[in-house]
């Protein structure tokens, strides 16, 4: 009953389409990622355009956008979809220069990004164009560069580390039992990014794995905007929302709910605030509600933005990390050369110099970039600089992932997982130093004005975890059959398919 609108729509339209498609060309379906023509540029039909290869590779987004990318001799490719809608995606740098930096105005998100998001997100600076994001980047920015937030997101992370995490994974050594180590991350940079920006702490990382409500309710509001984006059709969801059923209705009682909790919380912070007299070591929020000209809709916008962009994005990250560290024996013995050299407890000082650990995670990023493609909306006419064609209201998207795996970039070896390509050692002393890639060539934090805002608290807390938990573990994958090699799948950030199962076993202290 509930799904009635959605039958409907599927009965009138839907289903007539696909036996539409169905007839004209039913190869198609069964070529999917076995044939080597997936490789090749995709084919175009009048008035469905490219329909059945996007079809088919649904499941594989990423990588076969990073492989008909390889084989275009600019980076770049048009591809025409239902009804001969175009959309532009590109791997070439100078391009995304072009469309993050030099023409930025040209190139906002757009309608369709932030309408998809606006339920849950509101216009938080993840999901606000114009004014209204340069207001808010101001505000933020200011906190971000404060030495105080710096410090006590130092604290915050030390806690979740070494009250939390470290404890499960021993308890996971001891009792020689297996874990997932993606879901054990995903609560870790939860609840570090819920007490960062709200001063919350949700507990989701404990020894029971439960799931709290609000934990539950955002995890659940995420993934169901998310999946607004895998619609062909838009209209379904938008018409699921106007009759309030199936996931919409879910979407509607999650969103309300992070909504209350969020408003519960700044009720009570702004009590809090009146008994305070310094912001010295406080989370985000109550620093933007002493800035009496901002409404409580508006900072709660904010907020929940910067959970969203920093809840799964470390996890990702450091997830990949781990996986290729553990076919790696030879960057997992560098990385433990330099830990060595480590303090107990290291804080932001000790591990911004360690640049081992810094090449590697930016290598494993490259491979496996936690927001694998980012895309934007034209607002004019426009022409690319390789010559591509842009007209007003096409989707422009750039792919990081397909970016890290292209040989004119990387160079021949770039299958490879090196993170000596990120390093140099100076001549004189024979030290090594970090080479940071030109951002454009790498925009796996985006680049120009709206660059992450939070790449250096990123980069702290996923350094803090490596340190402390190779230092202590080994991370062996519980599936190690030979050549085993886990899945990319992503919506809006990347996630390995089906977890990442893991042992955990106790170094042996003559290995540091
Ligand atoms: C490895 C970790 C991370 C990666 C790879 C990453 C990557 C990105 C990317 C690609 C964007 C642009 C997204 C878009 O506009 O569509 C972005 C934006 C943003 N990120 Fe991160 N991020 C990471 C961690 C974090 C963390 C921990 C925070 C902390 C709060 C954060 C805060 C933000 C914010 C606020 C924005 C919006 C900036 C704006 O639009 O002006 N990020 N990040």
């Amino acid at each position: 009953m509930l799904e009635l609108g959605f039958l409907v729509s599927w009965l009138l339209f839907i289903l007539p389409f696909f036996t539409f498609l169905f007839f004209i060309n039913t190869s198609y379906f069964t070529r999917k990622s076995s044939s080597s023509s997936i490789s090749k540029l995709p084919r175009s039909y009048p008035l469905i355009g490219s329909t059945f290869a996007i079809l088919a590779n649904r499941h594989r987004h990423n990588q076969w956008t990073a492989e008909v990318l390889r084989n275009c001799p600019t980076g770049t490719y048009v591809l025409r979809g239902f009804l001969g809608v175009r959309q532009i995606s590109t791997a070439n740098p100078e391009n995304v220069k072009h469309i993050l930096k030099s023409q930025f105005c040209i190139y906002p998100k757009g309608r369709i990004f932030t309408t998809t998001l606006t339920d849950f997100l509101g216009t938080g600076i993840f999901n606000t164009d114009g004014d209204n994001w340069k207001f808010q980047r101001q505000i933020s920015s200011h906190e971000f560069n404060t030495k105080s937030l710096r410090k006590f997101i130092e604290d915050v992370v030390k806690t979740e580390l070494y009250d939390r995490l470290i404890p499960i994974l021993s308890t996971t050594a001891e009792k020689n039992s297996v874990l997932d180590l993606q879901d054990i991350l995903q609560r870790f940079a939860f609840d570090n990014i819920c007490k960062i920006s709200f001063g919350y702490d949700p507990g989701y990382l404990s020894p029971s794995l439960q799931r709290t409500e609000f934990a539950i309710a955002f995890e659940d509001a995420t993934r169901m905007s998310s999946e607004r984006f895998g619609y062909m059709i838009p209209l379904i969801w938008k018409l699921k929302r106007v009759l309030n059923i199936g996931s919409e209705k879910h979407l509607r009682e999650a969103t309300s709910k992070v909504r209350e909790f969020a408003k519960d919380i700044v009720r009570q912070k702004k009590q809090e605030l009146k008994e305070k007299s310094s912001l010295e070591a406080t989370d985000l929020l109550s620093r933007f509600l002493k800035d009496d000209n901002l409404n409580d809709d508006f900072v709660i916008d904010i907020v929940i933005s910067f959970i969203l962009a920093g809840q799964d994005t470390t996890s990702a990250a450091l997830t990949w990390f781990f996986w290729l560290i553990s076919c790696n024996p030879k960057v997992e013995e560098e990385i433990l050369k330099e830990i060595n050299q480590a303090p107990e407890e290291p804080g932001y000082d000790d591990v911004k110099d360690m640049v081992y650990i810094h090449a590697s995670l930016c290598e494993s990023m490259r491979l496996y970039p936690p927001v694998p493609a980012d895309s934007k909306e034209a607002a004019s006419d426009d022409v690319l600089p390789d010559g591509t064609v842009v007209k007003k209201g096409m989707r422009v998207s750039y792919s990081p992932y397909a970016m890290g795996r292209m040989e004119n970039l990387w160079g021949s070896d770039w299958a490879e997982f090196k993170p000596e390509r990120w390093l140099e050692r100076e001549k004189v002393r024979g030290k090594l130093s970090f080479m940071a890639k030109d951002t454009y060539t790498y925009p796996v934090f985006q680049a120009g004005p709206r660059i992450c805002l939070g790449k250096e608290m990123a980069f702290l807390q996923m350094k803090m975890v490596v340190v402390e938990i190779l230092r202590r573990f080994r991370v062996v994958p519980a599936n190690d059959q030979d050549g085993f090699e886990p899945v990319f799948v992503s919506y809006l950030t990347s996630k390995m398919k089906g977890g990442f199962p893991v042992k955990i076993q106790e170094r042996d202290s003559s290995h540091l």
